[in-house]
């Protein structure tokens, strides 16, 4: 027992108060239970993944980070203070997380700059020059400069998706919610977003990540949940989880990847 405790590993900022917790939240979908129950904390400046099988509520959960979806039961808190409900506050909330979707959502009217710059601008009241000096830093960050001018069209989906990173990071948010940002990219240009989700994780942002890489797991997150059936059947830090887990239905659906350590 001792010794178990001496080999559990500290979390990252667990000495400080958690950035998000969920405690016991439900989500119902009609009948069916889409979230039975989720506890968890997620703390300053940590990465966490969140794995398991399709369905399994990963999606649902983020959903609820940013009131995207309401919850039927239990409580989202984020710096200590319950998800409020009503919806100017709401928009408050959401300004706090930046949420980066699987199908990038840029406006296809407007350049990579413009797409970037135009939350600033609109939500955030900020002056155009500074909005666009802003967005074009940003661009630079995510190695899109030079495509500044670029209609999404003309842009890649790693590309746009590094607009879309690029656009959320614009809001100055406290936390980055992704939602399998690679899945519904060409294999070739996965390796471009990764990398700069990477880089993101090395700079101290707090980010909850869905997806399927389960390299960039092993590689990048700090702690990982495996859901099933809208539940958490393990968490843990990624070398327990990819290399000793101790709940076999994780080992089953990392077995069923191909998942080999
Ligand atoms: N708007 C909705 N209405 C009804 N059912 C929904 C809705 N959104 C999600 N669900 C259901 O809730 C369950 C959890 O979905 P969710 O998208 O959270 O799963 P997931 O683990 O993220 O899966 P994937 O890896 O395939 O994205 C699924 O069975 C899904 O069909």
């Amino acid at each position: 027992m001792i010794n178990d405790i001496a080999r559990a590993p500290a979390r990252k900022n667990a000495d400080q108060p958690p950035v998000l917790v969920y405690e016991e939240v439900r989500k119902l979908y009609g009948d069916f239970v889409a979230l039975n129950g989720v506890s968890l904390q997620v703390h300053k400046g940590e990465v966490m993944c969140l794995i398991g099988p399709s369905g399994s509520g990963k999606s649902t959960l983020l959903r609820c980070t940013n009131a995207l979806e309401t919850i039927n039961g239990g409580r989202v808190l984020i710096d200590g203070v319950p998800l409020p409900v009503q919806e100017s506050a709401v928009r408050k909330v959401r300004q706090r997380m930046g949420m980066v979707f699987q199908s990038f959502e840029l406006f296809p009217h407007k350049s990579a700059l413009d797409n970037v710059a135009m939350g600033p601008i609109t939500v955030l009241g900020m002056r155009e020059a500074e909005a666009k000096a802003r967005a074009m830093a940003l661009l630079e960050k995510v190695g899109l400069s030079a495509k500044a001018g670029s209609f999404p069209a003309n842009l890649s989906g790693g590309q746009q998706q590094r607009v879309a990173i690029a656009r959320a990071l614009a809001m100055e948010p406290e936390v980055m919610l992704f939602d399998e940002p690679t899945s519904a990219l060409d294999p070739e240009t996965v390796g471009e977003v990764l990398s700069v989700m990477q880089k993101l994780a090395q700079e101290g942002m707090t980010m909850i990540v869905v997806t399927h890489e389960m390299g960039f797991a092993r590689r990048v997150a700090d702690w990982v949940v495996v859901f099933e059936s809208g539940a958490i059947i393990e968490q843990g830090p990624p070398a327990q989880i990819f290399e000793q887990p101790t709940v076999e239905r994780t080992r089953d659906f990392l077995g069923h990847l191909g998942w080999n350590g």
